[in-house]
């Protein structure tokens, strides 16, 4: 795990240097989109470009709040104003790939955004205000991330392709608002690093604010994500995620009937309020994935908002016991946890009947019963 600050990533100088005039010079030589990295070229798959056209962008792109000055990596005074404007479009993702001579990584879950509109309503979704510590998972090329820091966050950037990490080091070398780790978010010490930033930004502002996870995710680490930081409301107040759209759709959805009822579902409602907030058609991304993305905005309940349980573990290992055979009846499912006679009275006492199946229980009632069964 490589934690770096700006500009601190240990890859060499040449690439450092190759990815800062992909990215910075455009704006600073004043010649619009001139770049010395070679055009894009059907070796990546750009055959839909055309539909998916820079006049687009430039015309949804909205002007983005500015913060401060700063030196980009070759020492040349520029701004955030030039940071914000560079463009995210497939084209400058293709050339920050090329920098490094890689192509988008399947394993990694490598989809770039290039609709520069949704990340800045995945920004307006996390109501992100000057000052706001933000953990962002995987920035890939920082298309995002420059959205966040031109909102005025603080952003921790934890990247697990060494590439990406160097390449989003390097473009927001100076910014002073950017620090890379060079990791897996799934293994990375969350809860040290972002108390000690939570701390340090305290003591700076003496102003006590929780921070905030905002993500473009790679899709195959959704529940693992979901699982690791919800329970933290004591660090996070809010995490805003850009899913597989289905995904999102059920871990937002909590009702027993749903189809698609599960044990994330229930976890997901235990410790946020999830909101679904808005669709994302598959073609904002590049490579185009097989699905659409859907954002979700999940805010997290404080220890005291929690459903009373009196071991939080127990509870969600019954229900993960429960759903294993989600079809069969709670008293013989939980023949290893409880009696069955036991499971039976559990669920008359709170008015359930004796024959109920997991995929029928809410949330509350899930709770009700865990509690009745343990006090027996
Ligand atoms: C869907 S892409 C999003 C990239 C960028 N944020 C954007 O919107 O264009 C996901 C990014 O997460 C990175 N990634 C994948 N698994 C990760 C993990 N376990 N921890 C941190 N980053 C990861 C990938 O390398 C990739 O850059």
């Amino acid at each position: 795990m490589q934690h770096s600050g700006i500009g601190c990533c240990s890859t060499s100088s040449l690439q450092l240097r190759d990815f800062s005039s992909s990215w910075c010079s455009q704006k600073l030589s004043g010649r619009g989109n001139c770049c010395p990295v070679p055009s894009c070229s059907d070796r990546y798959g750009l055959g839909f470009l055309g539909s998916f056209g820079s006049q687009e962008l430039r015309e949804t792109q909205r002007p983005l709040r500015l913060r401060r000055d700063c030196r980009n990596s070759a020492g040349v005074r520029c701004s955030l104003s030039e940071t914000a404007q560079s463009r995210d479009d497939i084209g400058s993702v293709v050339r920050a790939l090329q920098s490094r001579e890689r192509f988008p990584k399947k394993w990694l879950g490598q989809h770039y955004m290039v609709n520069e509109m949704v990340n800045v309503k995945v920004v307006e979704a996390a109501r992100i205000s000057p000052g706001d510590l933000v953990v962002e998972i995987g920035p890939g090329t920082g298309a995002l991330t420059k959205t966040l820091v031109a909102a005025g966050a603080h952003v921790i950037a934890v990247e697990k392709d060494p590439d990406m990490a160097s390449l989003v080091a390097e473009r927001f070398s100076g910014s002073g608002t950017v620090d890379v780790v060079n990791g897996d978010f799934l293994k990375w010490p969350v809860r040290n690093e972002v108390k000690k930033q939570l701390q340090k930004a305290f003591l700076e502002s003496g102003e006590q604010r929780l921070a905030k996870v905002v993500s473009n995710l790679p899709f195959n680490i959704t529940t693992n994500v979901v699982k690791r930081v919800l329970p933290m409301g004591d660090l996070f107040s809010t995490m805003v995620l850009l899913l597989q759209d289905e995904a999102a759709l059920r871990l937002v959805d909590a009702s027993p009937d749903s189809g698609e009822y599960r044990p994330i579902s229930l976890l997901v409602n235990f410790y946020s309020v999830p909101e679904y907030k808005f669709k994302v058609p598959r073609k904002s991304f590049y490579p185009v994935p097989r699905v659409d993305g859907g954002v979700v905005r999940f805010d997290l309940k404080k220890e005291s908002e929690y459903p009373p349980v009196a071991c939080t573990k127990n509870f969600f290992a019954m229900i993960n016991s429960a759903f294993n055979s989600k079809r069969k009846m709670l008293r013989n499912t939980l023949q290893h946890m409880f009696t069955p006679s036991s499971t039976q009275a559990a669920l008359l006492s709170v008015g359930l009947p004796e024959t109920a199946r997991p995929e029928e229980l809410t949330l509350e009632q899930f709770v009700e019963f865990y509690n009745a069964v343990t006090n027996l």
